[in-house]
Parts: structure tokens; sequence; C-alpha cells
């Protein structure tokens, strides 16, 4: 057909070498869809249809506009180059093309559906998407990589053989088995563009697929591309900032100031701006553009002259049908359109499309997503996990060795009686000889020599203290003054006289007898405690010492007790560490805080190298990258729970009276509560360091407020009932009464435990799955 009766310009290209024999056929098409009314079913026909695109980031007061009304037209079967300059919206572009973002306001068709409405197969198969970051993960073969993602389209393993060999000649890669870490740019670009071809898209979408390939590959990849959009069936849009290589496209987009200057065939436009290259195309176009907005400048005037502005009316004054006039692709910012609107309508021996189903245009929900989750997207996800894990094993092992890590400091170091405390003794019972050899001689029987030496004896032989004889009182004040003892113990020269006079006639034992018979103690208070700690041991050994002493006399030792009978306990022993206190807390706090890190670190890494964008791209869905990273975090954090609690109750035999299969029970729940945590600060937050911060902010409130530290009937009333929400708190006390008070299920206080915890994971994966909801990305 001759192009000029068709109303086509005569200078438009035949179809050349370089270009696909279908270039006249496609434009031609083109222009037929264009001029004719908008339909429905015409817009649905195209491969991809653009139409009053509007996209803007930032907030309405200070918007950055990125697509501005913007129109598309991509022809099924065609090869469609989007050029602009860095940060013009191609990516944005594409991104809403594919499903992942969504546009302010217009329209977006993609192989005849909505992007993200149900049955489009968009997000899915039917894309094959390379994103302008590389992707992939360092840590798995090429064969690896493209095997995953082979799984995710449904392919068998015998095609995916047969792909991978196939694109891994015409990419020019190495060896199938050199993992993608150690190839270099170029060749991670390729591995990158292989997996975008592997199942054979009906859409290709490659955002800058030869950055960092050489010249001859990058030929070798456009011939394919050429090669494969033959058959009509494929098409594929790409970006590139080579702009000449997009001559071999069968139709460019120049992109600028959110709208399309031109939407035509490379020959095409050569030829209508009468430019050597495309770049000086752009520019033109460029200088046209702004002209509209400022004074022309001399420079621009000049430019301008040399443009052959084609016989183009404004198609705001041309078309009366304002719909009609929205149908023009390829406007340019001040609304003078490339492609002419009054053009007659062209008659074109392209067979007419065939009827398309009715379109479903319900938008696919988190339900609905969760309702078809696919058993092979669950494969592929769960086994790049696991293998993710096995290429890690230093990582892994790391993690999982952690809680031992931290439970073995916590078991060596917190909660036990600090021992050698130093006590300086002034001890006047004792000879200076004695003092000088540091010697106080221990009698036994009831007529002793020195009391004031078999107490010491006493005092020293439980170990918390060390004693140091000084001559006298002030030096023992002044050790404790210079820090170089923790109490001053001051012993009258007539001790031993004196308290045998106190206890066996106390009635009529005058003052001096009484004070003569003290132990007078000075401490330094400044270390609750240390100064409790001595403050208990000198009482507890005084008692001992004196019921000693009683029976050597053949009098009854319970005499010298204090008159309140402590007996045996309900619960727990008579002396009570520290360490069984905190175990319950500082055991669920470690298995839920690495939880938290453990998961929001590997949702993160994923989302951030770009490898989740792509999945998403590629049809998984969030409720199956919620379960898979569920199944094998849950194996983690359940490996560390073992662990942790063999450490604690067989090599540090921390007290376990109750069912330990409930205190297991309980630990991982409080894991799977950390990882529900972790899945919200993941999707809430947009890189590690601020997961680092949220992970970190929340620490200390939770640790300080869930009574390991201090008893919460200590804390301010008002604080007492606001930590009772806390995740941690009822499950420590719950656990706690496990340990130690061996209770069961059935009391109150151990299944208010589950209830707190089961109720916090049920609040974290809602608050998840809306944030996957409302939150793209
Ligand atoms: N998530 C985002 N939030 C805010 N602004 C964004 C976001 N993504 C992109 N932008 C802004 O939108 C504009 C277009 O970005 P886009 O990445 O789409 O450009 P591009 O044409 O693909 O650039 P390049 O060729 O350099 O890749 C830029 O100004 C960019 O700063």
């Amino acid at each position: 057909m001759d192009a000029a009766a068709d109303g086509v310009p005569p200078t438009a290209p035949a179809a050349t070498a370089t270009t696909a024999n279908s270039d006249l056929d496609l434009a031609a098409r083109r222009r037929l869809f264009i001029s004719q009314p908008s339909t429905l079913a015409t817009r649905r026909q195209q491969a991809v249809c653009v139409r009053r695109a509007h996209k803007m980031y930032g907030s309405s007061k200070n918007p950055n506009v990125v697509l501005d009304g913007l129109n598309m037209t991509v022809p099924k079967g065609s090869i469609y180059g989007l050029l602009g300059a860095s940060g013009c919206g191609k990516t944005t572009l594409l991104s809403c093309i594919v499903g992942r973002r969504r546009l302010n306001s217009g329209e977006i068709w993609v192989l005849g559906g909505r992007p993200g409405s149900r049955g489009s197969g968009v997000p899915g198969p039917r894309i094959g998407y390379m994103p302008q970051e590389i992707a992939l993960y360092g840590e798995f073969t090429m064969r690896e990589t493209l095997i995953y993602f082979g799984i995710i389209s449904a392919m068998s393993k015998s095609d995916i053989e047969d792909r991978t060999e196939f694109l891994l000649k015409l990419l020019n890669l190495p060896n199938a088995s050199k993992f993608v870490k150690n190839l270099s740019g170029g060749q991670q670009r390729r591995v990158s563009l292989a997996v975008a071809l592997l199942h054979e898209p009906e859409l290709l979408i490659l955002d800058e697929p030869t950055v960092g390939v050489d010249p001859v590959l990058r030929q070798s990849i456009w011939d394919h591309l050429v090669d494969i959009t033959k058959n009509g069936h494929t098409t594929v849009i790409i970006t590139t900032h080579y702009i000449d290589e997009c001559a071999q496209a069968h139709m460019i987009g120049l992109l600028r100031g959110g709208k399309m200057l031109a939407e035509e065939s490379p020959d095409y436009l050569r030829q209508q701006y009468n430019a050597d290259s495309l770049e000086d195309v752009f520019l033109k176009l460029s200088v046209l553009q702004n002209m509209g907005k400022r004074r022309r400048s001399s420079i621009a005037q000049e430019i301008v002259e040399q443009v052959t502005v084609p016989a183009i009316s404004n198609p705001a004054l041309d078309m009366s049908d304002e719909q009609h006039a929205a149908e023009i692709s390829g406007e340019f910012g001040d609304n003078i359109s490339m492609s002419s609107a009054a053009r007659d309508p062209i008659s074109t021996t392209a067979p007419a499309a065939p009827p398309l189903p009715p379109p479903q245009e319900i938008p696919t929900s988190f339900w609905y997503n969760l309702h078809v989750m696919q058993s092979h997207h669950l494969h592929a996800l769960i086994w790049k996990n696991f293998l993710w894990m096995m290429r890690n094993v230093g990582v892994m092992l790391f993690i999982v060795g952690l809680p031992v890590v931290q439970i073995l400091p916590f078991c060596y170091a917190i909660g036990h009686d600090p021992t050698g405390l130093k006590l300086a003794v002034a001890n006047h019972e004792m000879s200076g000889e004695m003092i000088m050899e540091q010697f106080c001689p221990v009698h036994t029987g009831c007529n002793q020599t020195m009391l004031s030496c078999r107490y010491l004896d006493m005092l020293v032989k439980n170990k918390s203290m060390v004693v140091q004889y000084v001559t006298d009182d002030e030096m023992a004040y002044e050790e404790v003054r210079k820090g170089r003892a923790w109490a001053a113990l001051v012993i009258q020269p007539n001790y031993t006289a004196s308290l045998m006079e106190r206890v066996e006639d106390g009635r009529y034992a005058e003052d001096g007898t009484i004070e003569s018979s003290d132990l007078a103690v000075r401490m330094d208070w400044s270390n609750q405690q240390i100064s409790q700690l001595l403050y208990r041991d000198l009482q507890y050994t005084f008692f001992n010492f004196v019921g000693d002493m009683l029976s050597d006399c053949d009098v009854n030792p319970k005499l010298g007790r204090v008159p309140v009978d402590f007996q045996h306990p309900v619960y727990g022993y008579r002396n009570p560490n520290f360490t069984d206190f905190a175990a319950p807390g500082v055991i669920l706090t470690i298995i839920f805080f690495l939880a938290v890190a453990v998961t929001s670190g590997a949702m993160l890494i994923d989302r951030n190298e770009g490898m989740l964008e792509r999945c998403l791209v590629a049809g998984i869905t969030g409720p199956e990258i919620l379960l898979s990273q569920v199944v094998t975090q849950f194996t983690v954090m359940l490996s560390q729970t073992i662990f942790v609690l063999i450490v604690s109750f067989y090599f540090f035999e921390l007290t376990l009276v109750g069912n330990i299969w409930l205190v297991v029970a309980l630990c991982i729940l409080n894991g799977l509560c950390g990882m529900s945590f972790g899945f919200v600060i993941s999707c809430a937050v947009d890189t590690e360091r601020t997961a680092t911060y949220v992970a970190m902010g929340s620490f200390l409130p939770i640790v300080m407020l869930c009574g390991i530290i201090w008893p919460i009937e200590g804390m301010f009333p008002l604080l007492q009932f606001f930590t009772a929400f806390l995740p941690l708190t009822k499950p420590t006390e719950s656990m706690r009464s496990i340990l130690q008070r061996g209770w069961g299920i059935d009391n109150p206080v151990v299944y208010n435990g589950f209830i707190s915890i089961t109720s916090w994971v049920l609040v974290f994966l809602v608050l998840t799955i809306l944030l996957l909801k409302f939150k793209k990305g």
C-alpha cells in the first residue's frame, strides 16, 4: 500500500535491515489506532496503552510530578524504545506498567487487562522484567538463579534446562555453575536479562539491559529481541541511555517533563526532524518543548529554524472530541502533537484484532492472594530461602549460635553473689604481732580466749569477704574512704568477756558491757547489691556464730536466733538468686529480639537488593513471601530456642520445677512473636539502618518494663498497668511461674502469658498484612 495514500507522510521509512520487517506495519497499525475514536476494545488490543497518566511523589504541598498527563501506545509485537534523560520518569512509568506502582490518575492497559487486576496476569508470568539494579542473589550460581525463576514461572525442569543452555550461549555467559557474585558487572546484568527472557513472556520490560555490555554483544541482544518479536506475540519495552541503539526499535517514545515528546518509528523521526541521529531529534524536541514555557533564546531560535516541524496542528484546537484528543499518543510538553490528529484515517490491510473477552477489573486483594497461593511459588521461595541459608553457613551458624553466646555470659555473669569483698578489721583483741602476721587464732570450746577470731573465721569461710587486719579504727575507716575496702569493722579489746557477759547475764549488763560486745561496722553503702550482701552476711554469720557458741556451752543454740522463724519456703529456695529471677525474661528477650533481627534483616535484604521487586513482578504475592519466610525463619528460631534451653537448664541447671514442654511452647510462641514484629518492621521501614533503629529503640523499653531488671510491683503504678500490655511482660511472669513455682497451664498467671503472646503474634501479623496491602514494595 502506498504510504502517502494512507495519510502517512511520504518520508515515512521503509523497513530497514536493522529494524523488524513489520516496522511499517506496526507504525501503520498505531496510526490507525490513534486515528480511531477511543474505545475500550482498541486500548485493550495494544500490548500497553497508557492514557492521561499522572504520577507524583511527595506531598501535595511539595509535589514532584513525574508523569504529567502522559499517553503511550505500544502495539503488540513491537520493540518500543523508551528514551529520556536520567530522572525523567522512565522507571516510574515501567513500574506502573508492571503493576508495582499506582498512578495518581489515568489509565493503564497491559496485554488487555489492568495491571494488578484479577486474571490480568500482570504482575505475573506474562511479563518478563529486568529492573535497573542487578536484583540477583550473589550467593547463587547462574543455574540456580534461573532454576528459581523458572519454578516461579511454573516451567518444567527440562524447559528450564533447555532455556538455560540457550540463554547462556546467547548472552555469552560463562559456566552456569559460577556464582553470580563472582561475575563482572556486565555479566551480572546479562544474567539479569536471562532471567527476564527465561520463560518467554508476552511482554518483556527491560530497564537499561545493555549497560556495561560491549557493542558486539549489544548487537546480538538486539538481534535476539528483533527475532522474538517477529512472530508478533512478544512485545519489548526497553529503556537505554544509548539513544542511538534504539534506531533498531520499531518505535521509540521520547519522554521529557512528564510527557511524551514524540512516539514514532526512529527513521520517521529522523526524517521529520532533519536529524542525523536520534540524539539530535531528542535535542530539537526538547528545545521545542522548552519554548512553550519560556522565551525563546537566540540559541533555541537557531535550532528551531533548522527543524522542519511536521504539518501538525495543535490537537487541543483541532480535536473537537476531547476524548479522542486524549487518545493521541505523542503530544509533547506544550500540547503540540507530533502525530497528526487531523490526518485522514488510514486504510490499512492490518487485520482487525479478534474481539477480546470482557476485562476482569476486580483488583487483587490481599485476601484473594491469600486464597490463591500457588504451590510452585511457595516451592520456589522456600527452596530459595534454604539455599540461601546453605550458601551462608557461617552466617547461619552465627545466627543459630548467637543466643547461646548471649545466654552464656548471662549465666556466668549475672545473679551470683559477689565474693572476696574486702573488710578492714581493727580487732583490738589481737596483739600487734598477730596483726602484723594477719593471723587471728581460732579456738573452740566454751572457754575461749578470743571470740572475735571465731566470728571472723566464720565470716571468711562463706567466701563473700576477705579480711584485712589494721592496727587502729581510723586506719580501718581510711581503707573504706579510699575505696580499698567495702566496710570497716571495729572490735573492742574486751569483746569476748563482754559478749559472754551479755549472753549469760544480759539483764544486768551495763551500758559499757553492751557497747563493748557490739561489732561496730561502718560500710560503703554506695553499691546497693554489695552493701545488702555485706549486711546480710555480717548478720547471718553472727547468728550462726552465737548458735555455735551457745551449743559449745551446752545452751540451746536456738536462743541465739532472731525470734522470727522463716520456715520451709512454699516456692523457691531460702537463698534465692538473681539468675533464677532474671532467667525467664532474659531467655525470652534473647529469642524475641534475635527473631526480630533475623526476620527483618532477611526481608530487607531481599527488598533492597531488588529481588523482592523482581519476584513481585513475576507474580509472587505478599502472602506467599510471608508464608515462606515463616517456614524458613521458624526452623532457625526453633534451633535457637532448643540451644538456649539446653544451655540454660542442662548445663547451667537453672531452676526448673514445672513442665519443660510448657516452657518450650512459650519460647516458640515468643519467637513467632519476634518474627511477626520483624515482618512489621521490614514492611514499615525502607532500610536496614532504620530497621536497626526501630529494633534498638523498642529493645530497652520492652526489656526494662517487662520485669527482668526490676519487679513490676516496684514500678510507678501507672507504668505497672501499661507494662501488662507489652509483649514480654505476661510471658515472663508466666515462665517464671512455670520454672520456679511449677504451675501448669490451668493457672491464670501461666495461661495469661500464653494469651498475651498469642495476641501479639496476631496483632503483628495483621499489621504486616495491612502494611503489605497499603504500602507497595
Ligand atoms: N520512591 C520514590 N520516592 C520519591 N521520588 C522518587 C521515587 N522514585 C523515583 N523518584 C523521583 O522520580 C523521578 C523519576 O525517577 P525515575 O527513577 O522514574 O527516573 P528514570 O528516568 O528511570 O531515571 P534513570 O534513567 O536515571 O534511571 C526522579 O526525580 C526521582 O527522584
